[in-house]
């Protein structure tokens, strides 16, 4: 049995399971709805399974019955972006024959980690947080406060389903991680970030390589952020324990309502000539009638 093929009855299964228990519990108080839908997310987002790709939802967090596949069209093909816990390293784009522990490893200890927060510019890392318990942690917040909606004209967006407080963590950007030196398209850039990679350089003040996460095919649900000129999220390059870089997305200071969108701001010169943003806010620095 190929992938596909054991991805494709996985997901008949799954299909056939959803309709058996929606009509068993339909009279379900809100909580028991919350532990329902969030074990009918969390199978389908089982990430053990091969090739799992992102689904609709509802504003209620629900998948769509039967589960529909969020595609990206790019170049002329569609891609069906795939749910990434953790990043791969793109071999061709790639730094070769590297793994993500070497292409991310060894982190300068003057980034905080986003686990305990430490950050001491003078003085070695000690602080001993796990990357794959932080991890887990960042996809099981997901699966029990985000929902992925389309928005008109924006595709696919991110959404609170419950209260996310102020300062805190929403996920890691994943991706996979190329080269920065490599060329990217205009409509693959779209979904890329940042971050660093490689031994510290002491001969440059602590900096170093930079490589970049491209969401545009494999990602975190954060793939998913639309721009906004007055954000409620923002992107940080952190790192968790001593030898993992991460881009992990905050809230800012104010906490970020059920219902309300999540989003970042992609900064100033994102939006090209002819281009429009339809973040909606009063302060919107390129709305749609701009040009009109
Ligand atoms: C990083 S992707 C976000 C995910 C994307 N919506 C999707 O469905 O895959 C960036 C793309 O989202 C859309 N987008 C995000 N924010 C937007 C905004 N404020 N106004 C218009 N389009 C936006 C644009 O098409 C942009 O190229």
């Amino acid at each position: 049995m190929s992938a596909n093929d054991s991805t494709r009855e996985y997901q008949e299964d799954i299909v056939s399971n959803m309709i058996v228990k929606q009509s068993k519990h339909t009279h379900y108080s809100t909580s028991k709805k919350e532990r329902f839908l969030q074990r009918r997310l969390a199978r389908l987002y089982d990430i053990t399974k091969p090739e799992l790709c992102f689904y609709a939802q509802d504003p209620s967090g629900y998948p769509s019955n039967p589960p529909e596949a969020i595609s990206t069209t790019m170049k002329g093909e569609t891609f069906y972006p795939q749910v990434l816990r953790d990043n791969v390293v793109d071999q061709e784009r790639g730094l070769k024959n590297k793994t993500v522990e070497e292409m991310l490893g060894h982190p300068s200890w003057r980034v905080q980690c986003q686990n305990c927060y430490q950050s001491d510019p003078d003085s070695e890392i000690s602080c001993t947080c796990d990357y794959q318990t932080w991890a887990e942690e960042q996809f099981n917040f997901w699966i029990g406060n985000i929902n992925i909606q389309k928005s008109p004209g924006k595709g696919f967006c991110l959404f609170a389903r419950k209260t996310i407080p102020a300062h805190s963590t929403i996920g890691e950007y994943c991706g996979e991680l190329v080269n920065s030196a490599w060329r990217a398209t205009a409509k693959e850039s779209a979904y890329w970030v940042s971050t660093y990679c490689g031994m510290p350089r002491e001969d440059k003040k602590g900096g170093q390589k930079l490589c970049r996460v491209d969401a545009s095919k494999k990602g975190s649900p954060m793939r998913f952020m639309s721009h906004s000129c007055k954000p409620n999220a923002y992107l940080v390059r952190g790192r968790i324990g001593d030898d993992r870089y991460v881009v992990a997305v905050k809230s800012l200071e104010e906490e970020i309502q059920p219902g309300q969108e999540i989003t970042i701001d992609y900064g100033k010169g994102w939006f090209k000539k002819g281009e429009f943003c339809l973040c909606g806010h009063a302060e919107c620095r390129k709305p749609p009638l701009e040009d009109v």
